[in-house]
């Protein structure tokens, strides 16, 4: 996507407002995503992210139930719910998220213990279908900590996945530059079939957030069976 209609804004630095502010500001203003958001009544130019990825790897096709991480202000499962309107979605943020039209949303931290039962209960299935998550840690400035901080993130909700999604299902988040670390993608291909890396054309260029798409989930492996050499794999959703 390119240019946006009419001429380039420009923001004046006002009194008591930081050049970073006035900078972040303009690019709002410029943005031809948030132009489109506005008007096509999404709440966020997130939106258009997952619509790039669900355009390139299928995500949503068919979706009957959906967990949102990170939720607020609601973009992605504004998506989902225009996609499958009959979709059960159930979504969890830090921050409070307006109501959505048949979306159970929750204000807990997603690291809570209690967040995967709340999350269970809140969606009203047995299995999800796609397990999506646009958590971003906090950044505090140094890199290395940034980066743990957001992988513990991605991880979390990798387990959560685990236990949630139905074989077939799918995993979607956004990590850093470079991508998920080794350990990681190792640990995701022995749940999924396939394993991918995307920057949909909506996520800013100077921004270091890609996504890891991990599709084909193959079923919850039961510990007993790994410990005693069995075949790991046991179909608890068929
Ligand atoms: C980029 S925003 C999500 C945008 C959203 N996908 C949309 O389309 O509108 C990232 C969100 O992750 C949330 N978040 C970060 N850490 C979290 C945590 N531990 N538990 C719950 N939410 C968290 C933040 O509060 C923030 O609202």
């Amino acid at each position: 996507m390119s240019g946006g209609s009419g001429p380039r804004q420009r923001v004046k630095t006002a009194k008591g407002r930081k050049v970073s502010s006035t900078r972040w500001l303009e690019r709002q203003l410029n943005d031809p995503y948030v132009k489109k958001a506005k008007a096509e009544g999404y709440r966020s130019r997130a939106a258009y992210k997952l619509t790039e990825l669900d355009q390139k790897f299928g995500l949503l096709k068919g979706v009957k139930a959906v967990v949102d991480l990170g939720i607020a202000p609601g973009g992605w499962s504004q998506v989902v719910r225009r996609r499958s309107p009959a979709a059960k979605i159930a979504g969890i943020d830090l921050l409070p998220t307006d109501p959505i039209d048949g979306v159970a949303i929750l204000q807990m931290d997603f690291m809570d213990d209690a967040a995967p039962d709340a999350l269970r209960e809140a969606l009203g299935a047995d299995a999800a279908d796609l397990v999506m998550s646009d958590m971003a840690a906090n950044t505090v400035g140094h890199p290395q900590t940034d980066h743990l901080r957001t992988m513990a993130l991605v991880e979390a909700g990798m387990l959560f996945a685990t236990e949630i999604l139905r074989p077939g299902g799918a995993y979607v988040a956004k990590v850093l530059a470079g991508g998920a670390d080794n350990n990681l993608v190792a640990e995701l291909k022995r749940h999924f079939t396939t394993v991918k890396h995307a920057k949909p054309p909506a996520s800013r260029k100077d921004s270091s957030e890609w996504y890891v798409i991990a599709q084909g989930f193959k079923g919850r492996l039961r510990r007993e069976a790994l410990k005693a050499g069995q075949s790991p794999f046991c179909m608890l959703h068929p």
